[in-house]
């Protein structure tokens, strides 16, 4: 079954429960009965309250959970992350996104002893210094206009955790006064349509635009950052790139070559994984220019907040641990190939795309640290949507086709409440009721029995029945401030680590995003030389030379 931990006993036991389980139908009904059982699998830490009671983990089974935690020795992992340990082997680098939110007076030291924190708080300065210049217009435009606008230009971590984040914001009250009106827009994709939809209706005399990209090389947002620089070059000349343009990287050669000052740099390290990167520079330059530096400070304290507790709090009581045990139990024993993120809260509605990469990215893999295959699928396929839209889109297929693990996440407060006299609930308690009530359809189910006790014809019984006994967790949380994102962020980021240290493999690598790369610089090549040449299209197989000749005809 799990490949690292397959000679475990714990892993074995999980096994044996497994098929138990299988072979005895064991129903969320009965285990859901056990209020003991549900008792322990309800976890509440600081306001955020994690309840797992309607997960296919029979009370006896979640003792040999922990056991497995402790038999891959997940705590001595963690240990290793956070002493920058070269955990990301493959590139023998440290993996320390946590130094990024730590207080200014911590210590995490990289694999050559250096302290990160104290690079940390030198770009975090040098932001807030910028962020407050732009924000009241010190620094302004080449006409001498302020710059109220600006375009991110990015793509995969250096776009979608900023994204996730901004829209998370945009409605809580805090966030938005700190905004006063300023926009922010983002140009990820390098189809030239989201180069008209980012900069529709704006103007490169208030603009600024920030090229994010770790390695300054990633052809989209090159293209889109060149692309960028001539609609503010044809305007107002191009020797106003230097008022209208930042980059953040760690590559500070590419972008003094591109044509951005140094002094206009704002840097990160190779310990920072893309997809790991939004509390670095990467989300901190447009969140501070769009937000204010203080309400990101709140975002980044939250995060810390997080990332304290997964240190420090035994796994029992630890919530990334226990997410991520209940990920590779739904993952590697009872096969589900897929998982759901279901946030009721319309602001979170960027949190399932950057989840996807945080998840997909770090623990879709098929071989172990050491390079040996793994012999069970690791991390499973993410997808989601806020409620209650999914509830009429994809939840058919949940309640009634395959079984899809969900985690489910509310608030008790909305960030914008509202309450119509003569209606019977405020309108979040009306979202609210579906957050309730989903959990429970999708693990109690509805028998036959039930449909026809309810008068349902016969023949209609079939398709009225839920079988029921499908997985999901509930997170309850105060409410939707920078604080609590904070919290959000680092506890899925976590919850990616723990799964992946239980497979075994190195979730800090994505060497699996190479080989398109390769063979797109290929057809670019070709592209350009039948373009420009007349060149006929040479060197690719039958079915794709047919197609590029159809699309060049
Ligand atoms: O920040 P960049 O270097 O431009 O990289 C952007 C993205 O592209 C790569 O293909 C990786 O898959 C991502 O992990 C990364 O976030």
């Amino acid at each position: 079954m799990l490949a690292t931990a397959e000679k475990t006993k714990a892993a074995q036991s999980l096994a044996t429960a497994a098929s138990a389980m299988a072979q005895n139908e064991v129903h969320l009904r009965d285990l859901m009965a056990d209020e003991a059982r549900c008792m322990k699998m309800i976890v509440e830490v600081d306001g955020m309250t994690l309840d797992f009671s309607r997960q296919r983990i029979p009370a006896e089974v979640l003792p040999h959970l922990l056991d497995l935690w402790s038999e891959v020795d997940g705590a001595g992992k963690i240990q290793a992350m956070k002493s920058g340990m070269p955990i990301n082997s493959t590139e023998d680098r440290s993996v320390l996104h946590h130094a990024l939110r730590a207080a200014r007076e911590s210590v995490y030291r990289d694999k050559d002893g250096v302290n990160t924190v104290e690079l940390v708080w030198g770009v975090l300065d040098k932001i807030k210094a910028f962020s407050e210049k732009v924000r009241n217009g010190e620094w302004v435009g080449a006409t001498g206009k302020a710059l109220t606008d600006v375009v991110a230009i990015g793509i995969g971590g250096s776009y979608l955790g900023p994204e996730f984040i901004y829209e998370a914001l945009r409605t809580d009250k805090t966030a938005r006064e700190s905004a006063g009106g300023r926009r922010l827009r983002f140009l990820a994709n390098v189809d030239p349509i989201d180069v008209t939809r980012a900069t529709e209706g704006l103007d490169p005399e208030t603009t600024l635009v920030v090229v994010v990209s770790k390695t300054f090389t990633t052809a989209e947002t090159m293209l889109n950052a060149r692309t960028m620089r001539e609609w503010i070059s044809k305007k107002l000349g191009s020797d106003s790139v230097a008022k209208h343009m930042v980059a953040v990287s760690t590559n500070t050669e590419k972008v003094v070559e591109f044509g951005i000052g140094q002094e206009n740099i704002f840097g990160f390290w190779n310990w920072v994984g893309g997809r790991y990167s939004v509390c670095s520079a990467v989300g901190v330059v447009p969140l501070a220019l769009q937000y204010g530096f203080e309400v990101v400070a709140d975002f980044l304290s939250g995060a810390r907040a997080m990332d304290d507790h997964f240190f420090s709090a035994p796994a029992e009581a630890n919530l990334p641990v226990l997410m991520g045990l209940v990920g590779v139990w739904n993952a590697s024993y009872l096969g589900f190939p897929t998982r759901a993120l279901l946030p009721y809260c319309q602001a979170l509605l960027k949190l399932a795309p950057h989840i996807q990469q945080v998840d997909m990215e770090s623990n879709g893999k098929r071989v172990k640290v050491d390079g040996s295959e793994l012999q069970s699928d690791a991390g499973p396929v993410n997808f989601g949507e806020p409620g209650t839209n999914g509830q009429h889109s994809f939840y058919q297929l949940m309640h009634q086709g395959r079984v899809v693990p969900a985690d489910f996440i509310g608030f008790k407060e909305s960030q914008q409440p509202v309450e119509l006299e003569g209606e019977v609930v405020a309108n979040h308690d009306e979202l609210m009721s579906n957050f309730f009530a989903q959990p429970d359809a999708l693990a109690f189910g509805k028998t036959a029995e039930e449909c026809r006790a309810q008068g349902i014809p016969e023949n209609l019984v079939p398709h009225k029945v839920f079988t029921g006994n499908r997985p999901s967790s509930s997170l309850l949380i105060t409410k939707l401030d920078a604080f609590q994102l904070g919290r959000i962020l680092s506890l899925f980021e976590h919850r990616t680590a723990v799964e992946g240290f239980v497979w075994g493999i190195n979730s800090f690598d994505q060497w699996g995003v190479e080989l398109g790369k390769v063979l797109a610089t290929q057809v670019r090549s070709q592209l350009s030389k039948s373009r420009k040449e007349g060149a006929s299209v040479s060197g690719f197989n039958y079915s794709t030379t047919k197609m590029m000749q159809s699309y060049l005809a």
